[in-house]
């Protein structure tokens, strides 16, 4: 399979009063052609900022990409200008975010929003955009897709809103969509309903999906491949049956024990002892030491590397050097 998205030691900080926050440190990954790659991690563990420095979003001055490279589609999209990036943004590169009032325009008719991009991008004329985009509100599942057209965003439930996001999302057939937290605000049948949508329009298009989540019951549900991320860092990543069946890292265990399990009924859920550690005193270790129920003396001293312990599957932990000197 061909990748579509290749991030490559990709860094990106943020200068804060109180120092440098390193929020993407040294990452990467890959997303190939049709393939969902789910980023999951705890709050703060980068997963926003590494999408949004994909994106050419990064909130600059403070924050900004300082190392590595981003190809799309074999295009390095750092040296890319602002004009360049944008022809790409919202065409080729799709994003949705958790709140879809934060992305839509709340005096601009849904219609019109979705209309926007396909004026811009597709070049269609008014009526022949006004025309797909009511094709598109239909193949979201919204009925009186008319009418829908002609309502304000305040208008519609947290549920429309957000397909209305994956609308204007898919309106010019990205290679790449990426989306953040997607179902997150949303209720468990609606969730559902949106997954299985994205999936849907990923497996007619061959479309790629990079999306990024901490729920790891919508990992199991969706990935054909999982990044696990851990303060800024990838510290572990596999095909999702492998990294289910057999997680190496002790930060990609403790996340699955403490996923409810059907059938199973848990006296108290299982929680990962301890914090995220201030992003501002990170020392060389492994930042998941002080959490880690087999830290040695060198994870509180040296970092480890990312490497491949067979089975595609690659982890950053001092528990495999060995092992990994024998692949
Ligand atoms: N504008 C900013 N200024 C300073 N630090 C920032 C800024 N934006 C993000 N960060 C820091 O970057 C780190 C990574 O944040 P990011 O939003 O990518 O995490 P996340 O894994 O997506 O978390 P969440 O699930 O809460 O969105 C965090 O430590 C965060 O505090």
């Amino acid at each position: 399979m061909n990748s579509i998205l290749d991030i490559e030691h990709l860094r990106t900080h943020f200068k804060t009063d109180d120092g440098t926050v390193r929020a993407v440190d040294d990452v990467s990954f890959q997303v190939r052609q049709g393939e969902i790659v789910c980023i999951v991690g705890e709050s703060g563990s980068g997963k926003s900022i590494t999408a949004m420095s994909v994106m050419g979003l990064v909130e600059g001055p403070a924050g900004r990409v300082v190392g590595g490279n981003i190809r799309f589609d074999g295009e390095e999209l750092l040296k890319l200008s602002r004009n360049e990036l944008r022809t790409i943004r919202g065409n080729e590169i799709a994003m949705i975010f958790q709140e879809p009032m934060t992305s839509l325009n709340p005096v601009l008719k849904i219609g019109e929003q979705l209309m926007e991009p396909l004026i811009e991008h597709r070049k269609l004329n008014k009526k022949a955009a006004r025309k797909r985009a009511i094709e598109l509100i239909n193949e979201v599942g919204i009925s009186r897709a008319e009418q829908i057209a002609d309502s304000y965003p305040h208008e519609l439930s947290g549920g429309m809103l957000q397909r209305i996001m994956i609308a204007i999302a898919i309106s010019c057939g990205p290679k790449l969509l990426i989306a953040d937290e997607p179902t997150t605000a949303l209720d468990v049948t609606i969730q559902a309903q949106i997954l299985d949508m994205l999936r849907k329009f990923k497996e007619e298009s061959n479309m790629s999906i990079l999306l990024i989540t901490h729920d790891l019951g919508v990992v199991a549900e969706m990935a054909d491949y999982v990044v696990v991320m851990y303060a800024g860092k990838v510290v572990e990543e596999g095909e999702v049956v492998a990294l289910f069946e057999n997680p190496k890292h002790p930060y990609t265990q403790g996340l699955l024990k403490s996923k409810p399990i059907i059938n199973q009924r848990q006296e108290e859920l299982y929680s990962i002892p301890g914090q995220v550690p201030n992003p501002l005193e990170l020392v060389p270790s492994c930042y998941f030491h002080e959490r880690c129920a087999h830290c040695m003396e060198i994870c509180k001293t040296t970092q480890p590397a990312l490497k491949e312990v067979g089975n595609q599957q690659k982890v950053a932990c001092w528990l495999y050097e060995e092992a990994t000197a024998n692949v």
